[in-house]
């Protein structure tokens, strides 16, 4: 039998039932984008950056299309940004001593921050820019 630190918590064990199972695991997705929320400031960027775009794209009368392209980047900066910030957490604990790997870990999830990014602002240039010139 484990012992009691080593025990799931009763909040974190599944509740019974398909349904409810689901639930849980929305709600254990939201405090994951809460609690980095609070502790990356990149993510606060972000948050801020997709109410300016969110508010551009009404403001422009950008299209549907235009609005799908604009979603799937915004999306796809903010889940690279949650996965580096999962990353970085996973290595602070199974490595929180200088090692060559961990340094690498860190590296490359920020490098998939930085595609992300670069890819969202290509977009973000493509659909605005136009609009203002
Ligand atoms: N345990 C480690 N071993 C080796 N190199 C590390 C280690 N921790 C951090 N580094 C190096 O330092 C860099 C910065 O790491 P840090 O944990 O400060 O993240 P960060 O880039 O400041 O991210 P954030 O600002 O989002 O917290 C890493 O990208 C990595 O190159």
């Amino acid at each position: 039998m484990a012992e009691p630190s080593q025990r799931t918590p009763d909040r974190l064990r599944p509740p019974e039932g398909l349904w409810r199972r689901r639930v849980a695991s929305f709600g254990h997705a939201g405090r994951g984008v809460w609690s980095a929320l609070r502790s990356e400031v990149h993510l606060r960027f972000h948050a801020l950056a997709t109410v300016i775009v969110i508010g551009l794209g009404f403001y422009c009368g950008i299209t549907r299309l235009e609005w799908a392209l604009v979603a799937i980047s915004v999306a796809g900066v903010w889940a690279a940004e949650l996965m580096n910030t999962a990353i970085e957490a996973l290595t602070d604990l199974a490595s929180p001593a200088y090692h060559p790997l961990a340094g690498k870990a860190k590296d490359v999830a920020a490098g998939a921050v930085l595609l992300a990014a670069l890819g969202a602002l290509l977009v973000g240039a493509l659909v605005f820019v136009p609009r203002f010139i």
